[in-house]
């Protein structure tokens, strides 16, 4: 592997990795872009097969992250970071050497709690760093908001197919019952959508049978269910060669990040058979509003305005995508660089002098 190549190939700004011999730690925070603001990216503790994987995950991740905040209209760039570890040894060690090197970078970066991490784990790192934001005890956690935001996108893509204006009554295959997933169930189920349900844990299918007499699937089953939506809220990848093939619903519109495995082929494969794919970084969104606005004065009203950026942001790409016969992961991809080559251009408009030359220490916004 040609590691420039392939960090710039991207786009990115800056990859760090991150050692600590005293705890074995090894973490990689990948800043994308810093053209819109301060970059955020929540942390995710995985136990990589590999170190490449590790890289590829936060160069991909934090990639969407900056897609992300612009399909959204939050002024912030794109980053992500994965410590590499399997959850069984995750210690206070680890954490608190983790969150050193996040102060070190004086808020460049600015991250919070995802997929492995607890909010105890979370608490530790901030023991080190400030840079932390969407702790439970401040705004609530970013999971009900990124439901929501999941529950706007859905309604944006059955008016958008079937100029439909609500829910009730259509079928919706939620995959994962986690943090978002047990609320966008809750929200379904207040709509009147037919819930179809699985997760590894029994526990949490047990709950969501019990309080919104949802149908429990085996997870391998969950892609052929005779449903109009299908949700992935659990893991990335989960849309690919061997799963498109099988899935009946009409429209996939889930939490998920990094749905496609492979962006280019499996948006094709999904369009090819006419089904409308709400990209992953625009329809899963809500947790980056909400700890947005955590960081400038929370205000609930606010969020719930902001979180309408999202169907917006959906009916442009659906829009974009018919008329220039694009995948919706290439009108999304397209929509998003577009507007952060406009606030480049107006950086650039306001950092530049009258005699035209450009203010050197403004050109980079870091
Ligand atoms: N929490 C948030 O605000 C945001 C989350 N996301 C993404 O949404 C997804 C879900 O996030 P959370 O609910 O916070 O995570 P979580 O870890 O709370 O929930 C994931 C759930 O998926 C289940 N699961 C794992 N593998 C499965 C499989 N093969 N089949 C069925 N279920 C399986 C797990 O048992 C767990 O209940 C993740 O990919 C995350 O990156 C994206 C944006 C924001
Ligand atoms: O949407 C994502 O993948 C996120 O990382 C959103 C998010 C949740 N909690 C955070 C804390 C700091 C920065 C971003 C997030």
């Amino acid at each position: 592997m040609n590691l420039f190549e392939t960090v710039t190939g991207m786009g990115h700004e800056q990859v760090l990795f991150c050692h600590d011999s005293a705890c074995n730690l090894r973490a990689i925070i990948a800043i994308h872009n810093t053209s819109l603001g301060t970059a955020m990216g929540a942390t995710r503790l995985w136990p990589y097969a590999s170190e490449i994987d590790a890289l590829w995950d936060a160069l991909r991740l934090s990639r969407g992250m900056t897609y992300k905040a612009a399909c959204a209209n939050i002024p912030v760039g794109g980053a992500k970071a994965v410590i590499i570890a399997h959850p069984s040894d995750k210690n206070k060690e680890l954490l608190r050497a983790y969150g050193r090197f996040v102060n070190r970078l004086q808020g460049q970066f600015v991250t919070g709690q995802d997929v492995n991490l607890s909010p105890e784990d979370v608490r530790e790192i901030c023991h080190e760093t400030q840079y932390v934001v969407g702790q439970e005890e401040k705004s609530g956690g970013p999971a009900p908001v990124t439901a929501m935001g999941v529950l706007l996108g859905m309604e944006a893509a059955i008016a958008f197919r079937w100029q439909q204006e609500n829910l009730e009554g259509l079928r919706v295959a939620i995959q994962g019952l986690g943090n978002v997933g047990k609320h966008l169930c809750q929200y379904l189920h207040e709509q009147g959508a037919k819930l179809t349900v699985c997760d590894l844990d029994r526990a949490k299918t047990d709950d969501i049978k019990r309080l919104y007499g949802a149908t429990v699937v085996d997870s391998k089953d969950i892609y052929h269910q005779e449903v109009e939506i299908f949700s992935p809220c659990a893991l990335g990848g989960v849309l690919n060669s061997s799963t498109i093939p099988k899935i009946k619903a009409s429209i996939i519109a889930g939490a998920a990040n990094n749905q496609l495995e492979d962006e280019r082929l499996h948006s094709k494969l999904l369009q090819e058979k006419n089904i409308l794919y709400c990209p992953d970084y625009v329809i899963n969104a809500g947790g980056l509003i909400n700890v947005y606005h955590e960081m400038n004065g929370y205000e609930e009203l606010k969020v719930f305005q902001h979180l309408n950026n999202i169907s917006d942001s959906l009916e442009q790409i659906f829009i974009r995508a018919k008329n220039q016969e694009m995948t919706n992961h290439q009108a999304a991809q397209s929509l998003a660089e577009e507007r952060i080559q406009q606030a480049k251009t107006r950086f650039m408009q306001k950092t530049t002098s009258s005699n035209g030359q450009v203010f050197p220490h403004f050109i980079q916004p870091i």
